[in-house]
């Protein structure tokens, strides 16, 4: 198999890279001429030599590689190519898996079976081909030949390896070289970075803009990420314009209140915010498994009446102050999980999958990542001692004390062509009681995709796949359980 072949099965590379082997990678910075590449096996526990090596003559990038591309003429009645003819790009990618096996050869179009194709497919997928179970746990190096771009690493089974420096300064093993793991800095989950100020002025980007520039969508999410909300101007007051708005991040979660929502107060669901009342600071979805990461809300026109004025409050701020004020009471939010619902309508009563205190902690750094408020949605619970319950219920009495602070309250009154989006795992949000008719509309955003897209667009793609299953920390040793951290960025 040709080394552009081992290029192409980049996945079963870093499976196996990360199953069979430990690389110990001392990289001068900078030079990456003289790398010194030292591996130990995780199985058998043989620890090998190092093996200094020198940087080894550039090799030269395939033709079929280059954007202008051409499929020789020979080649050109080949059925499964021609399928690649629209763009040179994927005729190029194409020839290469063709020229590495990936295709059947010219002819053999009753060849094309599923299984060639779809190894074919998963070339473009990025999902592993290899069967990891399949690799023998004996597995040895025979030859590492280091260069300026990469590492070449064939194995005793003659599979053939690259790996690209930055993947492996990403995902060696040695936690203990953590400065040499260069991960994305991405946002995995979440950090309470800069918390908006009150008497700041709010952060807005412009709809147009976001509509048309990628790097506005850019500023647009970094904004949500770092202050928890934002607000766009110029949005056109119409539900296409607002969906579409929110189809700039990602599609739009699907609830039992629908998918894009536009509401009134008409009870026409079962829950208070379709009404006309006062509705306190609270998060939404507190009885899903997986709670929406963002809300946008678009007031489409109120007419004949008044109020209905919008509430945030940054949840992650307020955290931070009742664990420095006391730890107990902060503990005591962080642990006590509680079995949220929604059971409004008829035909359901959803509760999570796993029950969830109001303060979620990060498994792997104790920070606070996620808030669950929302007193009309919060099951009974049983599970505790009367002297746990009533921890719970003064932590709970102190914490809403804190959140109902006049300074963190940010007071807006949401106007047609001024749409509102925020993060509903660290603000609260909330509605005065209103009277005439008011017609909102929006939609819900999940964390996943949020973060997906946010992370391509501020790292982009090569770097955010390089640094897939790495995960930096304050240190590299895990916090333990005790020491639940308010939320902050890592
Ligand atoms: C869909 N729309 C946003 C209009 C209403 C959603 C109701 C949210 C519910 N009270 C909760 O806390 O999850
Ligand atoms: O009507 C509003 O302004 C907010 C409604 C609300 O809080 C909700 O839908 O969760």
């Amino acid at each position: 198999m040709n080394i552009t072949r081992a290029a192409l099965i980049r996945p079963a590379v870093i499976q196996r890279a990360c199953r069979t082997s430990l690389i110990h990678l001392r990289v001068e910075r900078g030079s990456l001429s003289d790398v010194t590449l030292g591996y130990g096996y995780v199985y058998g526990s043989r620890m090998s030599s190092w093996v200094p090596q020198k940087k080894q003559a550039q090799k030269t990038e395939p033709a079929w590689k280059s954007p202008d591309f051409t499929i020789p003429a020979e080649e050109k009645d080949s059925p499964i190519l021609k399928q690649f003819e629209s763009s040179p790009k994927s005729r190029g990618i194409a020839y290469g898996a063709y020229l590495n096996g990936y295709l059947p050869i010219k002819g053999e179009k009753e060849s094309m079976g599923k299984f060639s194709f779809l190894k074919f497919g998963r070339f473009f997928l990025r999902q592993k081909i290899t069967n990891t179970f399949l690799i023998p746990e004996d597995i040895d190096v025979v030859r590492i030949e280091p260069n300026a771009k990469d590492v070449k690493i064939e194995w005793t089974d003659g599979h053939e390896s690259s790996y690209s420096w930055d993947w492996l300064t990403a995902h060696h093993f040695q936690s203990a070289d953590l400065k040499y793991r260069r991960p994305v800095k991405a946002p995995l989950v979440r950090g309470l970075s800069k918390p908006y100020k009150k008497n700041e002025p709010y952060p807005e980007v412009n709809y147009e803009e976001v509509m048309s520039k990628d790097s506005a969508v850019l500023d647009w999410l970094w904004k949500i990420y770092n202050s928890g909300f934002c607000f766009i101007d110029g949005v056109p007051a119409t539900p296409e314009a607002t969906k579409s708005l929110i189809e700039r991040i990602a599609f739009i979660r699907h609830t039992h209140y629908g998918g894009f929502w536009e509401f009134t107060a008409d009870l026409t669901l079962k829950d208070t915010a379709y009404t006309n009342e006062f509705l306190g600071g609270h998060t939404d979805n507190t009885y899903f498994t997986d709670p929406a990461r963002l809300q946008l809300f678009h007031l489409l026109s109120h007419t004949d009446g008044s109020g209905g004025e919008s509430l945030l409050v940054d949840a992650f701020a307020a955290a931070k102050k009742l664990r420095a004020e006391n730890r107990g009471l902060f503990n005591s939010l962080a642990e006590e999980k509680h079995s949220w619902h929604a059971s409004g309508n008829e035909d359901v009563c959803i509760q999570p999958a796993v029950r969830a205190p109001v303060l979620s902690a990060h498994g792997d750094t104790n920070a606070v990542y996620q808030i669950r408020w929302n007193d009309y949605d919060r099951a009974p619970k049983s599970d505790w001692s009367i002297k746990q319950s009533n921890t719970w219920y003064k932590a709970a009495k102190r914490f809403n004390e804190i959140l109902s602070e006049e300074h963190r309250q940010i007071v807006t009154q949401l106007k047609p062509g001024k749409a509102l989006i925020f993060d509903n795992w660290r603000m609260l949000h909330g509605r005065s009681e209103f009277t005439g008719k008011r017609r909102m509309c929006g939609g819900y955003v999940n964390n996943d995709d949020f973060i997906s897209r946010l992370r391509l667009l501020k790292f982009g793609r090569e770097k955010v796949l390089n640094s897939l299953g790495t995960f930096s920390r304050r240190s590299s040793e895990p916090r333990n359980s005790t020491a639940i951290e308010p939320a902050d960025i890592y």
